[in-house]
């Protein structure tokens, strides 16, 4: 079964744009979960202009489902990570300011840097995963610096599945057999959505979760959470 994590971001930019706490992350995570979402994931940024990093607390004590919580390795993120506990730690390559992700880690150049950043939140018992594109050199590199999981960004995957789906999950496909057979576990996202994400996972064997975000997000204007989760897992089910 591949788990559906909710991302919040999209939520917590709508609280913020008024400065005040409605809608309240943390309601929307409890609700998310009771209409099936198996995870919910927040990505904080520098400038916080979405989650911000005193949510990650707050979900931490109200989830009941997995908490993923993704983002950069430095300074703020470290120390808050540390202090919380979430289930699980995505590590994502991105400037400070970036518009959105974009991007994997060079696993093999950034090695050094991976392994020491990967390691206490190991030894505080916090899953790991590390964003990364389907190159084969980038996920040995990623077995080499120990990381629990991958997770596949599948922008590219979703701008391709337009104009071909089968082109576009091929490189995927076998970026994903190649991790799978060196013990990975592995997760996707990145600009997943109704139309692409049963595709997506159907072609994605060992596959075990997706984070999706901006486009359930705006799903959920036209359809409710409830509805749309309910979309979305449908989408998982049998992949
Ligand atoms: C790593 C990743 O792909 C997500 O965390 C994504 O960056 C969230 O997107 P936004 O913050 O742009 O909603
Ligand atoms: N890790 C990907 C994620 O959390 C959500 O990405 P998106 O669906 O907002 O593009």
């Amino acid at each position: 079964m591949v788990r559906l994590s909710v991302n919040l971001n999209k939520v917590a930019l709508i609280r913020n744009s008024r400065g005040a706490d409605y809608p309240n992350l943390v309601q929307v995570a409890l609700d998310c979960e009771r209409f099936g979402a198996q995870g919910i994931t927040i990505h904080p940024r520098p400038d916080q202009r979405h989650a911000r990093y005193s949510d990650v607390a707050e979900l931490r004590a109200a989830c009941t489902t997995e908490l993923n919580i993704e983002g950069y390795p430095a300074g703020e993120f470290i120390d808050v990570v540390l202090a919380s506990r979430p289930d699980q730690v995505t590590l994502v390559p991105d400037e400070p300011g970036q518009l959105t992700s974009d991007h994997g880690w060079d696993t093999v150049g950034r090695a050094g840097f991976l392994r020491e950043v990967l390691q206490p939140f190991q030894a505080a018992g916090i899953r790991t995963s590390i964003f990364v594109d389907p190159d084969p050199r980038m996920i040995e590199g990623a077995k080499a610096v120990g990381t629990d999981r991958i997770e596949f960004y599948t922008g590219p995957f979703a701008h391709q599945f337009k104009h071909g789906p089968a082109a576009a999950v091929a490189p995927f496909t076998e970026a994903c057999q190649l991790a799978a057979d060196l013990g990975l576990g592995i997760n996707a996202g990145h600009d997943l959505n109704l139309e692409n994400l049963a595709y997506f996972a159907q072609h994605m064997p060992g596959l075990q979760e997706v984070s999706i975000g901006h486009a359930l997000v705006t799903d959920a204007l036209y359809l409710g959470f409830e509805e749309t989760i309910r979309r979305y897992l449908a989408c998982l089910r049998g992949a």
